[in-house]
């Protein structure tokens, strides 16, 4: 079939878009003009215009790229041929005319291999610009005319090496035409329990595993719509790189954040460095927050003493303690056993008061009957009988309550917290920490903190959250429970909003006269009531995305983790919190690890959450680093994880990765001549500027050691070196390895690696990372002699 053929076919598919898009654009229309009144009627009209306004969103992103692929079945009968896109399409008579990639008819596309076609005579890969087809390429799956080398080819070559060879512009693209099978298989796993993705650089983990975002979307609507999917990312300057893949299929409605971001309230960026960093992600942490919270429930050296409506009132130590033990014993949360806490703290002051006052009466009954028996006074009656009723003591515990100083005293024995001050307070005060860890070697000794541990987590008064911190807020939460303040925020914007519907429907109801008509059965037109009603809703509601971003408590329906292999323990337990049903995709790297609490194995991390509900999928193609540089970083994995197997490249040759070494004290001078000959490298190989005709034509990182980070930017002042989205953007960038994480340049230069490897224990790793950055030149340039594991690089 020619290219002429096909063109008619894929026109009139877009005719079919735009009939489509026609309705939606209709029904949209027709939704924001539903009638009704009333607050449920607004709401319905709402929900209908989200529904609709979303349906266009999905049809307009699809424009580019429409339909890329046609498989032709055995038997060529004229329903064997499917052409798939990036949506399923109807014609005129309801048939199919396109299939979208994730319904299961376009499986074949992604599965067929020439040793297992699948049912397919042939896979063809449509190329377009625009509207327009611009070029075919056919598989044909003719078992007998093929070698076992060639039965092993990957799943439309040609158009995957044309993806791969096209220059990088700093955001990943959906690679739905060129999905490979492994990758596939991912995709499309089922949404129960836990997938582990386990793969090495450049295996497609991140996009695989967006991709799986959209297929469970389609998938399972109803109920990923209702409870949402979140996308765990590593930094926001990565979630920036992969921003645009589920949007532009069509996907707009999923959470993406970092770990820095699961508490709401909070946005953590900085890590701790490595030793703080190693201590809070360890799950001895659980117990140190449970310490700090028992520290704050305190018993008074020596009993309470406060004056209290103007008496001094003392309640022993040993009734302070039973109090607080009940209040613990109760089982329910800080904040809500603090209720319990103050209420019997105040019976025993009011107690307290009551029996001053009868003793005072006492002395005084007995200084007047003495004084009686003396003047011949008769005996005052019943010395038993209680001074106070029920509702006497009642109403003297409540006017203590309202006694500022038995206040502040009941607060310093069981304060009302929050999780940020709990946590800020522990971190930046030694003794707190001590105290902490005191109480947690009471409750579980086995996971008692070291001195030295302690003291890497002690940092100044108001330092910023760091994304460690964010484990321990929700730990805080979880024993803390609601502090009221969230609740009592809702109720006071409720009221207001209702008191501006009020008084506006009271100034319509004026201005145009209306207040005072009647229909003819004597009701009032419209009262205020009925307006106020219709104007107290301000907006469209949130939709489920807003909703579950803004409330810690959230279970979402789907989670998916990237470079997981950073999760420490902690924020592994807050991740989970987010999934009870642990429908989880987790899809890293373990010997990536950069982060001194991350995972060395995914199920010493990941079985006591899942059990053995953990299923592994292994991609073993490497689609971003040309084989000459991945020889080069297999000898770094040899050294760092032995164990582990180097993916293999889908592309071969390409230039040599070299080593430039450089006389010592001369970085000033060569650091910026190698980035600027890399980026003229880059901007007149192959590939430049196919990937953006708008953008950059080439791009290229500088990847550094942590401690050169701010000296080596300073070399290189055409370089974008913050850790914000612009690094994406820039002809040239200065990151650390931890910022290079995920990324991929067309070409990389690492310096100073023997200051990498020797940066923390985890440093070989960060070599790993830095030197399977680059998808066409690696250059690593050296002072010091190059680390062993480099044996690879041929000297410039
Ligand atoms: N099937 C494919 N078709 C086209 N491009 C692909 C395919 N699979 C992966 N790629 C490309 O390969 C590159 C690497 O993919 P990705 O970043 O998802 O890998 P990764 O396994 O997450 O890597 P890392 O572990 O280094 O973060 C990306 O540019 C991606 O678009």
């Amino acid at each position: 079939m020619s290219i002429r053929a096909e063109q008619d076919h894929v026109s009139a598919l877009y005719g079919h878009l735009d009939a489509e898009r026609a309705h939606a654009a209709e029904a949209f229309r027709r939704a924001q003009r539903a009638g009704g009144s009333g607050y449920g009627a607004l709401m319905d009209r709402e929900a209908g215009v989200e529904e609709q306004a979303r349906r266009l969103t999905r049809l307009e992103s699809v424009e580019e790229g429409l339909c890329f692929g046609r498989i032709d079945l055995h038997g060529g009968a004229p329903g064997d041929t499917l052409y798939i896109g990036r949506i399923g399409l109807r014609d005129d008579d309801r048939e199919v005319a396109l299939v979208d990639w994730r319904a299961p008819a376009a499986r074949p596309f992604y599965s067929a291999t020439p040793s297992s076609p699948s049912g397919l005579a042939r896979r063809r890969h449509l190329y377009t610009r625009r509207r327009t087809v611009v070029g075919l390429d056919d598989e044909v799956f003719d078992l007998e005319g093929l070698s076992d080398d060639d039965r092993r080819s990957l799943v439309g070559e040609a158009a995957l090496m044309a993806s791969l060879r096209a220059g990088r512009t700093g955001r990943m693209h959906d690679i739905v035409s060129t999905i490979q099978s492994e990758q596939d298989r991912v995709i499309r796993s089922s949404l129960q329990g836990a997938l582990v993705v386990q793969g090495g650089p450049g295996t497609g983990k991140t996009v695989a595993a967006l991709h799986r975002a959209a297929f469970l979307l389609y998938t399972h609507r109803d109920l990923l719509e209702r409870r949402g999917v979140l996308v765990v990312g590593p930094n926001p300057v990565f979630l920036r790189y992969i921003g645009q893949v589920l949007p532009s299929l069509g996907e707009t409605d999923v959470v993406m954040t970092t770990v820095g971001g699961l508490f709401p309230g909070v946005r953590a960026e900085q890590d701790d460095g490595h030793r703080a960093a190693a201590v809070k992600g360890s799950l001895r942490m659980a117990a140190l927050v449970e310490g700090a919270v028992r520290d704050r429930q305190r018993v008074p050296e020596g009993g309470l003493e406060v004056t209290g409506s103007g008496t001094d009132l003392f309640v022993d130590e040993d009734t302070c303690r039973t109090i607080r033990d009940r209040a613990r014993e109760l089982g329910v949360k800080h904040n809500a056993a603090r209720t319990y806490f103050a209420n019997e703290m105040l019976t025993a002051l009011a107690q307290d008061q009551h029996d001053l006052l009868e003793n005072s009466i006492r002395e005084a009954e007995e200084a007047a009957a003495w004084d009686g028996a003396f003047k011949g006074v008769p005996e005052l009656e019943d010395p038993d009988a209680p001074l106070w009723s029920e509702e006497d003591l009642q109403s003297a515990r409540e006017t203590l309550w309202e006694d500022a100083a038995v206040r502040k005293a009941i607060d310093g024995l069981w304060p009302d917290l929050t999780p940020e001050s709990l946590i800020a307070d522990l971190l930046s005060d030694a003794d707190r920490l001590a105290a902490a860890a005191r109480e947690a070697a009471r409750i579980s000794p086995d996971d008692a903190l070291a001195p030295e541990e302690l003291d890497a987590l002690l940092r100044p008064a108001g330092a910023p959250w760091t994304v460690g911190d964010v484990p321990l807020l929700d730990e805080a939460a979880e024993l803390l429970g609601d502090d009221g303040s969230a609740r009592r925020a809702r109720k006071r914007a409720e009221a207001r909003r209702r008191q501006e519907a009020e008084r506006y429907a009271q100034g319509v109801l004026e201005a145009t006269g209306l207040s005072e008509q009647r229909t003819a059965d004597g009701e009032l037109v419209v009262d205020a009531d009925m307006l106020s009603e219709r104007n107290r809703y301000d907006g469209p509601e949130l939709t489920t995305a807003q909703r579950a971003a803004a409330d810690r408590t959230w279970a979402y329906g789907h989670v998916i983790v990237d470079e997981a292999q950073e999760l420490s323990e902690m924020a592994w337990r807050t991740v989970m919190r987010r999934i009870p049903t642990r429908s989880l995709t987790v899809v890293g790297d373990v010997a990536q690890t950069g982060s001194a609490a991350g995972a060395s194995s995914w199920t010493s991390m990941l079985e006591r959450h899942v059990g053995s509900g953990l299923h592994e999928e292994r991609l073993l193609v490497n689609y971003r680093t040309p084989a000459p540089i991945m020889e080069v970083a297999a000898a770094v994995l040899k050294e760092v994880a032995p164990g582990q197997e180097p993916p293999e490249s889908v592309r071969e040759g390409g230039d040599a990765p070299r080593s430039v070494r450089i006389a010592p004290g001369t970085w000033e001078e060569r650091l910026p001549g190698v980035a600027e000959e890399e980026v003229r490298a880059v901007q007149s190989g192959e590939g430049a500027g196919d990937g953006d005709p708008d953008g950059v034509a080439g791009r290229v990182a500088v990847i550094v050691p942590d401690a050169r980070h701010a000296a080596f930017a300073a070399l290189l002042p055409e370089a974008e070196s913050q850790a914000s989205p612009e690094v994406l953007d820039a002809p040239v960038a200065v990151l650390t390895c931890t910022q290079a994480k995920g990324l991929e340049f067309d070409a990389v230069v690492v310096a100073a690696p023997d200051e990498i490897l020797e940066q923390s224990p985890q440093g070989g790793r960060d070599l790993y990372v830095a030197v399977t950055r680059a998808t066409r030149r690696l250059t690593v340039l050296h002072e010091a002699d190059l680390p062993g594991m480099l044996v690879g690089l041929s000297p410039a």
